[in-house]
């Protein structure tokens, strides 16, 4: 293969006059655009072969295809590539060559077939697939739409209702239920595949199988008037589900158009739609995050060293509370044995009965069967001690945050466990060579840093230190992998990345509602911004304590940047905690319901007497910009000095970061790539301007300034950065 080009296709002529032509682009078999303009050219012979009746297409090494090369939408946004003339893939070559061709085309489809992998295979005349295969179009989770030809030819395949459901929800079927609907003709085993597929597209030219044309099938199709209730239904629920995304509604336009105008003009307006999409900021923000997240385990100078994965066989955990036993939950659902230690017989006995009623929700759901749930409990043992710990590889500690306490269980594992043994913490806050002040063993201690609840929240931050040996990283990264977190490989500092970054973003919103701005408006404009909620109902969400010990790390180390509002601490005193105890900044009903409180003004008051803050008439009008912008443009500088100082080696690291345990929208492409997006000059003016009005909470740190001074973007690498990984 020529270096510049991006895969291929391999066409072979066997002497029962089927041509296989293999699809081959490493790793998933993706449609580049090298891929699509050879598969035309097999196709232009095939046709024009006397000895070729029928053409299989397949997919090397087990996978059909994950569907159009991804990074073909980020050339054409950057402008490195130019787009082919609308409709020339799905119309002119999947269409007018494939599909309306004289000889029938049949889809050996094994591993997957995605987006416009499964799109592909519609166009065949009969698809035939192994067990299990995944089948789908998950475009809409891009920020793109179908297009190959899939919003056509999946609701006439498998009908409307269920089409609409596989593209909005972005879910792959398996192959046994696309069976059932429609979608595959044949389930065979991987090695009677091609078999069964040359024989098939045989038995079409002979006319012993039927030779569809998914395009013209209109069984499936509900009368007009059926359909365009379920489309209008389907856009109201869209418009509900994703208001700042445009793709998806532009999708069900194109969906329409075919149903409403037939197929062709349907598959016209895929194509221009397919090529509007594909320039939105939003299509940018979420392909940057597909590329991001499968980054995160790419860690220059670890992960580039040839070092493999060593085996974890055991895991000890210490703590069965909140976050232990949803750790614990997490590492026995993949499969990993665990001992969970407590202090006596009846926090361990909780500790597991949590881990209990975890596995019983999916019991409760469906999800998980009686079986599965015995057999995955069997892999949990309690313990009153160490001695247990004697032959497991990692241990990951997630007692409570104290300081010596977490050192003296440190010295006491490095005398009971292995000397391979990793020796993890999930400490959200403490410096890691402290907890490890009091042991010889550095180079294994390392940070395991989930969130809340740990078997259900996706990220995973691995915090390490100067000493911690690359080996233990591979390793964290290879268990974030089994347990199927995404990992985030973050330096040692105080709160690491995630908590670096939420901490001024609560304390933006404490500042303006001291300065007069209403909290309810705050919370309102934050979640339409996209945030899953805003400040106010968040800190009432994750409790008072938990506030006020993280703002406690904040103010001793970072005291400079530390906005000190007494508004959490003076409810706290009167028992209003949050959720928890059913008022904080809302008030909650028996069913978690929040409604305004008009009595939390009397907090805000005091709060403001003892800060001495004035209301400003400037800041009590702020409009849903400003709001945002005075609220995440001090994580946008705190996330700067984060990447400077080498925490995140990378500006996508902390994208992912950011969306995964903030909950920051992915289709804003994560705080760097959204903070690039608005510019850094811009961002710099504005924390500066406040910053001399309102005092050092919000000044622009160096590297911002710097990069702001010159308007360069923010998530450029950082030459000669202070990395610490
Ligand atoms: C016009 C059309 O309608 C438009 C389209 O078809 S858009 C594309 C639709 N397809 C998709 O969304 C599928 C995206 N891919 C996936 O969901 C998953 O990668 C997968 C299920 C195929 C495989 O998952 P998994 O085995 O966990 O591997 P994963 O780490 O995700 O991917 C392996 C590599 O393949 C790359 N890759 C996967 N799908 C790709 C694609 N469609 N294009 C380009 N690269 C792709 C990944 O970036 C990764 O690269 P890396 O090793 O350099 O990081
Ligand atoms: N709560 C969160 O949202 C969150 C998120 C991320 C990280 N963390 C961190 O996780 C750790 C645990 O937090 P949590 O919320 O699960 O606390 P928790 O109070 O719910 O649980 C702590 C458990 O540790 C047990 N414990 C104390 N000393 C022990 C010992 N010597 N041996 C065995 N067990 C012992 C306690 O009995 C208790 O059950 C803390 O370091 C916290 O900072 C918490």
């Amino acid at each position: 293969m020529d270096s510049r080009t991006k895969g291929k296709t391999v066409m072979e002529v066997g002497g029962d006059g089927v041509a296989v032509i293999t699809l081959i682009n490493p790793p998933v078999n993706s449609l580049s655009f090298d891929v699509l303009y050879n598969l035309k050219s097999n196709y232009e012979e095939a046709l024009s072969r006397n000895d070729v009746k029928a053409i299989v297409i397949t997919g090397a090494k087990g996978k059909f295809s994950g569907g159009f090369d991804i990074s073909g939408f980020s050339e054409i946004q950057k402008g490195t590539m130019k787009e082919p003339k609308v409709g020339f893939i799905s119309i002119d070559i999947i269409t007018d060559l494939l599909e309306a061709a004289r000889k029938p085309s049949v889809a050996a489809i094994d591993g997957l077939a995605l987006g416009g992998g499964l799109e592909l295979s519609m166009a065949c005349h009969a698809r035939i697939s192994t067990p299990g295969a995944q089948l789908g179009l998950p475009e809409l989770q891009l920020g793109v739409i179908p297009g190959f030809g899939g919003t056509q030819r999946l609701p006439r395949l498998v009908g409307l209702t269920k089409a609409l459901e596989m593209i909005l929800t972005s879910k792959p079927v398996r192959a046994e239920e696309g069976h059932s609907l429609g979608l595959i003709d044949a389930v065979v085993p991987s090695a009677e595949l091609l078999t069964t597929a040359r024989r098939w597209a045989l038995d079409i030219v002979e006319r012993r199988k039927p030779w569809i044309t998914s395009l013209l099938k209109t069984d499936k199709l509900p009368p007009l008037g059926e359909a365009r209730e379920i489309l209008k239904f389907a856009r109201g629920q869209t418009r509900k589900q994703a208001p700042n995304m445009k793709h998806p509604l532009m999708c069900l336009d194109a969906l329409e158009m075919g149903i409403v105008s037939g197929p062709r003009v349907g598959l016209e307006k895929e194509a221009e739609v397919g090529s509007q999409v594909i320039s939105l900021d939003t299509t940018k923000g979420l392909i940057h995050v597909f590329f991001s997240q499968r980054g995160t385990v790419k860690v220059p100078g670890v992960t580039d060293r040839g070092l493999m994965p060593r085996k974890i066989k055991k895991v000890a955990i210490i703590g069965g509370g909140l976050m232990g036993s949803g750790i614990a939950t997490a590492l026995i659902l993949s499969n990993y044995p665990v001992i969970l230690k407590e202090v006596n017989e009846k926090f361990l006995e909780a500790g597991i009965g949590r881990v209990k009623a975890n596995l019983q929700s999916r019991v409760r759901k469906g999800s998980m069967s009686k079986e599965k749930f015995e057999k995955t409990m069997s892999l949990l043992k309690g313990s009153l001690d160490y001695e247990s710990f004697r032959d497991v590889d990692m241990v990951i500690e997630a007692v409570i945050e104290n300081i010596s306490l977490k050192q003296q269980i440190f010295a006491d594992l490095e005398k009971y466990c292995p000397q391979h043994c990793i020796l993890a913490s999930n400490t959200s806050t403490i410096d890691l060579n402290k907890i490890g002040e009091r042991t010889k063993s550095q180079d294994r201690i390392v940070g395991a840093h989930f969130f809340s609840p740990a078997h259900v929240m996706p990220l995973l931050e691995i915090v390490r230190t100067n000493h911690t040996s690359a080996q233990v990283i591979v390793d964290l990264l290879d268990v974030g992998k089994k347990i199927k977190k995404t990992p985030v490989v973050v330096g040692n500092c105080t709160g690491f990345a995630v908590n670096r970054m939420f901490f001024p973003y609560t304390q933006a919103a404490m500042f303006l509602v001291e300065r007069g701005a209403d909290p309810y408006l705050i919370d309102s404009a934050v979640s339409k911004f996209g945030m899953p909620m805003g400040p106010f109902r968040l800190c009432d969400l994750v409790g008072f304590g938990v506030a006020i010990a993280t703002a406690t790390q904040f103010i001793e180390n970072f005291p400079e940047r530390t906005y000190k509002s007494m508004i959490i601490p003076l409810m706290q005193e009167d028992k209003r905690a949050g959720e928890a105890t059913r008022k904080g900044f809302y008030l909650y009903d028996d069913k978690r319901k929040a409604k305004p409180d008009p009595e939390l003004k009397k907090y805000i008051e005091k709060a403001r007497s003892i800060s001495g803050a004035n209301v400003d008439p400037k800041l009590v009008k702020l409009s849903e910009k400003e709001i945002i912008e005075m609220t995440f443009f001090p994580v946008v500088n705190e996330a700067c000095r984060v990447f400077a100082e080498g925490i995140a080696v990378k500006a996508a690291d902390l994208d992912i970061a950011a969306i995964m345990g903030m909950g920051f929208p992915p289709y804003r492409g994560g705080i760097m790539f959204w903070a690039d997006s608005i510019g850094s000059k811009y961002i710099y003016s504005r924390l500066d301007e406040w910053s001399k009005t309102y005092g050092d909470f919000f000044k622009p740190c160096a590297f911002l300034a710097e990069r702001g001074s010159k308007g360069a973007p923010l998530s450029a690498p950082v030459e000669q950065a202070r990395s610490r990984l």
